[in-house]
């Protein structure tokens, strides 16, 4: 038995990834997992790696960025993408899973791995030692607590509500100009509706599909962070008096103040992602398309994020965690999953893997790897560690990956596939060296 230890603090998917990875590099792991003892208000199976709500571990393909991140996670050794690929149920271009099937094949691996160790029980206090923290966005009340006295947090958030952000190149900006409110600046882009647009709107967004509202999220939590759908609800002109409010904000191709405008603003650092301002929506996110797509200049917008309002326990990452995932503050203490600010089943075992690579590289005194934000884990690390004011939970998206450079002299490849295929290409050479140099078993 390795005289070499950690303790992984919950066994959903990121938490199944990290002690995975821990123990085939030799280390002994303690997993605690509260199930079945305990259930958050989601989780109801006693197997490891529940999926709570949808089977669908999103695109498969390389053009895709979560279908590159699968494939960055294959080449690692991921234990959630084998069992994923080995219960996968017909579904396109997508990776679904037979959910109860791939809960069994994780929790089998699991239990039958020599080096880990169960422990059926909630964690009320962070073990002294070498620890990866996983347990999620319904983290139990009495932890996220005990989470939230750590040194160096600023905040713990409990909800999400998030407007939807869209990528730059996807918008048609000869619709929109550029202006800050009162012209105080030029950091908005602002797309105006006359009021025959903006009727049209406010029609289609009212009658929109929202998503459900589960048991545990009750509505007064929304009151403080009103979705816009409920404020075109109480009145035609309320959002036009509100996030919508063309004050200050004269087209300087008419000179005049639209009849309505919505605010889009800049959302990251290279300037490819905009944030649409108080939109934050319950709308489901085929319906924010479709609705959203009625604003002028959005009517071929690309998503980064879809807007939502939904229980989450997340960390302010950005200055408490470093882009592997661990404290700035603790050596050794990691977190990992949902709760650091990553979006998603597969996002979660991403974290989940560099967390457990990287500390079993600190404890076997081998080459911690390096995972750059040209690659779709190193992304998401860069994502959950740079200062961000907005810091929201994020999906894997191009968007965060390092674009290809711009070579002088050089086309760039005009078709966005193209772009996307070299950009997969170039992230999984680099991971196959950090294969190569760090690869557990
Ligand atoms: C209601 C809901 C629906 C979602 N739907 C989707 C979806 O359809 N698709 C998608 O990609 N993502 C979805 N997500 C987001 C996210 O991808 C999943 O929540 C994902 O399971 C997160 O993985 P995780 O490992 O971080 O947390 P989890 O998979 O939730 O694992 C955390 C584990 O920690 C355990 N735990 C919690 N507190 C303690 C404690 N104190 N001691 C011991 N154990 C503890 C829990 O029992 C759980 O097993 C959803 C999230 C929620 C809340």
């Amino acid at each position: 038995m390795s005289d070499r230890s950690a303790t992984v603090i919950g066994a959903g998917l990121a938490g199944c990834e990290a002690a995975w990875q821990l123990a085939e590099r030799e280390i002994h792991v303690r997993l605690i997992e509260m199930k079945p003892h305990k259930m958050s208000p989601a989780h109801h199976s006693d197997q490891f790696a529940e999926l709570v709500c949808s089977n669908s571990f999103r695109g498969d393909r390389l053009t895709n960025a979560v279908g590159l991140l699968k494939e960055e996670m294959r080449i690692l050794g991921s234990l959630i993408m084998r069992c994923a690929d080995e219960t996968k149920v017909p579904a396109g271009g997508a990776l679904a899973v037979d959910r109860d099937s791939f809960s069994a094949h994780v929790t089998k691996a699991i239990t039958e791995h020599p080096l880990i160790e169960q422990i059926h029980e909630e964690a009320v206090s962070i073990p002294d030692g070498p620890v990866i923290i996983a347990t999620g966005p319904l983290t139990s009340d009495a932890f996220a607590e005990v989470i939230r006295s750590l040194p160096g947090m600023s905040t713990l958030n409990f909800y999400d509500a998030a407007a939807p952000i869209v990528f730059r190149e996807s918008l048609d900006e000869s619709k929109l100009f550029r202006l800050s409110r009162y012209n105080r600046g030029n950091d908005y882009l602002n797309a105006p509706m006359t009021e025959e647009e903006y009727t049209v709107f406010i029609n289609e967004l009212i009658n929109a599909e929202t998503a459900e509202i589960h048991g545990f999220e009750e509505n007064r939590v929304f009151e403080g962070c009103m979705p816009i759908e409920s404020m075109a609800k109480r009145g035609f002109m309320v959002p036009a008096f509100g996030p919508m409010k063309p004050v200050g904000l004269a087209d300087p191709r008419t000179g005049k103040e639209p009849f309505a405008v919505v605010q889009l603003r800049q959302d990251n650092a290279s300037d490819t992602m905009y944030n649409l301002v108080g939109f934050q929506t319950r709308l489901k996110f085929g319906e924010q398309k479709r609705v959203f797509g009625l604003i002028p200049g959005l009517e071929h917008a690309e998503y980064a994020r879809y807007g939502v309002m939904h229980r989450n326990t997340f960390l302010n990452s950005p200055g408490f965690l470093n882009s592997s995932f661990e404290m700035i503050n603790r050596k050794q203490c990691f977190f990992a999953g949902q709760i650091t600010g990553v979006e998603g089943y597969v996002e979660s075992a991403g974290s989940g893997l560099v967390a457990g690579m990287t500390l079993a590289a600190e404890l076997n005194e081998t080459e911690i790897p390096v995972f750059p934000s040209c690659t779709a884990l190193g992304a998401m690390g860069k994502h959950v560690s740079t200062p961000n004011p907005n810091f929201q939970p994020m999906n894997c998206s191009f968007g965060l990956i390092d674009p290809l450079p711009v070579i002088p002299g050089e086309k760039r490849l005009k078709k966005k596939q193209d772009r996307y295929e070299a950009v997969a290409q170039r992230s999984l050479s680099c991971i196959r060296t950090i294969q190569s140099q760090t690869g557990g078993k």
